[in-house]
């Protein structure tokens, strides 16, 4: 499947740059913007130019790159010195979507498994190769998540409902969520998607919309309080959603608004599946207690598209995120397949065979 855009990039060699399509101007301008700094990097990330759990993952290996490769003629020393600063600025650059800290953590590994006399260069050019694996392998677990989601939907169609985006461009691939309505979609069946807008930043309706339009699937935007009686009138066969973090109960961590379509799904016995590879879940989260949800700027709610939406200083609480308890969870589906009716035993099961776990 070829994507007429691309969310991220690494240009050049070394030293290079991570090119990213800046998405906090769409669906108005395609522009693709070229960093060289960590600064642009760890700001791309939180303002959303590039957003998205695998998405923003890739995004941070190709930031630890970004931030040591003006030392590739230095020392080791030198490095792993910088590197004692870059990690750190780049995990803290948003707190929810765990694949941000598993890839650094990554990259930091396969650099720490080199031996003590390698050199600086050897150091950059290893994070750069394993950089560009995270980014290679997020294109293989995507396909694999569309396959096994798409094994869920009818062979003569459905209607779904997605909420936030977790398509293309929340991947280097074709996406969580909306990876199976690509493969689905690619196999002939007939699909139509409603997208939630995703208040306040409108990830549905700027991003979700225009990626699926563009794919020329059909996409019916709704707002985000239409979700229930949409999903109640029975217009809806299916929702498929992704994940920020999936704890290891199987709670699951989303965008804000993803609560209450699962609780409006379970009301009328809709099927309600995240999509997720493993690289978003957490063995460190025992539930979705344990996730740490970002609160942002209280003015991305105080101002809209239209300018003003309301009163200048009133009040305001931003959760970016919600957790939706394991048990209105009707599968998994990861890289590996659809694990149905998450719960601990089971994700612990999951994460065993993923080697994420002993
Ligand atoms: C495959 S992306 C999964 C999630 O990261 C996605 O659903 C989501 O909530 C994104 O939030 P965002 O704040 O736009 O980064």
């Amino acid at each position: 499947m070829q994507l007429p855009f691309s969310t991220l990039s690494w240009q050049g060699e070394l030293p290079g740059a991570l090119r990213l399509l800046d998405q906090t101007l769409l669906p108005a301008q395609e522009v693709y913007i070229d960093l060289v700094r960590l600064d642009d990097v760890v700001d791309a990330i939180q303002r959303l130019a590039v957003r998205g759990a695998p998405a923003i993952g890739c995004s941070a290996a190709y930031g630890l790159v970004v931030g040591v490769q003006d030392l590739v003629d230095d020392s080791t020393a030198a490095v792993r010195a910088r590197l004692g600063t870059v990690a750190p600025a780049l995990i803290a650059a948003r707190p929810t979507a765990v694949n941000l800290e598993w890839a650094v953590r990554r990259v930091l590994a396969r650099l720490d498994a080199l031996p003590a006399d390698a050199s600086g260069r050897l150091l950059v050019e290893t994070a750069l190769a394993e950089a560009r694996a995270i980014e290679a392998e997020d294109v293989e677990q995507c396909l694999a998540m569309g396959r096994h989601g798409a094994g869920l939907l009818p062979r003569e169609g459905a209607r779904l409902l997605t909420h936030c985006n977790a398509g293309a461009l929340a991947t280097a691939g074709i996406g969580t969520a909306l990876a199976p309505m690509y493969t689905a979609h690619d196999q002939g069946v007939p699909l139509m998607v409603y997208a939630d807008e995703t208040r306040p930043l409108l990830q549905g309706a700027r991003i979700t919309s225009w990626e699926l339009t563009r794919a020329g699937i059909p996409v019916t935007l709704i707002t985000d309080g239409m979700s229930a009686s949409v999903i109640g009138s029975g217009r809806v066969d299916a929702i498929f959603v992704g994940s920020d973090r999936v704890a290891r109960n199987g709670d699951v961590c989303n965008k804000i608004g993803t609560y209450a379509v699962a609780l409006a799904a379970r009301a009328h016995g809709i099927p309600f599946y995240v999509v997720a590879p493993l690289s978003t879940f957490d063995p460190e989260s025992r539930t979705g207690a344990d996730i740490p949800i970002e609160e942002r700027d209280p003015d991305e709610v105080r101002a809209g598209a239209l300018g003003a939406v309301a009163p200048s200083g009133v009040a305001v609480y931003n959760p970016a995120f919600d957790v939706t308890p394991a048990e209105l969870v009707t599968a998994l589906v990861t890289e590996r397949g659809v694990l149905e009716r998450p719960n601990l035993e089971r994700v612990e099961g999951l994460l065993r065979e993923g080697g994420r776990i002993a």
